[in-house]
């Protein structure tokens, strides 16, 4: 099987720019960064890297919460990484990403703020139930696969920000 991109973490700066935004300060930043593993596989032939949660997470019905991951993926050109909800999770709680599939470029490494990616995630559950999951679980699976080019294709822009920042697609 070839290796086509390599986990990384982000710096703590960046990490905990995006965790303050996202749970306010107060929280011990540098205990939680440094608890942070990079993906893994859980078994031989496991297509999809779990993602664990870097703190305890508990979501209601119909809350929802973004969690940085701590973690930035460097791929070869012509790979891209898809992220979904872990299937369990799904199951019991209708867990759901946000955005429904997570696309992570391969030029998303070299944004400015270092190609962290994060995860939005709703708790969908229709019998009322409570997620309540601690720091360390895997809560999503990312999955590499190579995508491919249109004719005529020309797109030469550099991407720089993270989520929506390439809206304005005359920058780019
Ligand atoms: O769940 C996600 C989805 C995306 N991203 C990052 C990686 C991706 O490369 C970047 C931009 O995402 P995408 O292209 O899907 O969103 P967009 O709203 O179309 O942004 P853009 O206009 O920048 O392409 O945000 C995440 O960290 N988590």
């Amino acid at each position: 099987m070839q290796k086509v991109a390599k986990f990384h973490k982000v710096s703590l700066q960046q990490f905990e720019r995006d965790w303050v935004e996202a749970f306010g300060a107060g929280q011990p930043v540098r205990d939680i960064y440094s608890g942070i593993p990079l993906p893994r596989r859980a078994t031989f032939g496991s297509a999809g890297y779990d993602f664990v949660l870097p703190g305890d997470l508990k979501l209601g019905p119909g809350e929802t919460v973004r969690i940085p991951t701590g973690i930035r993926a460097q791929m070869r050109a012509g790979w891209v990484l898809l992220c979904f909800p872990r299937s369990g999770l799904g199951f019991k709680y209708r867990l759901q990403l946000d955005n429904t599939v997570g696309v992570i470029d391969e030029d998303y490494f070299n944004a400015e703020n270092e190609g962290h990616i994060q995860i939005q995630l709703t708790n969908d559950s229709k019998e009322g139930k409570t997620l309540v999951l601690e720091a360390g679980q895997g809560f999503a699976q990312g999955i590499f696969l190579p995508f491919g080019l249109a004719e005529g294709d020309e797109a030469g822009g550099q991407r720089t920000g993270g989520f929506g920042s390439t809206d304005n697609k005359g920058d780019i």
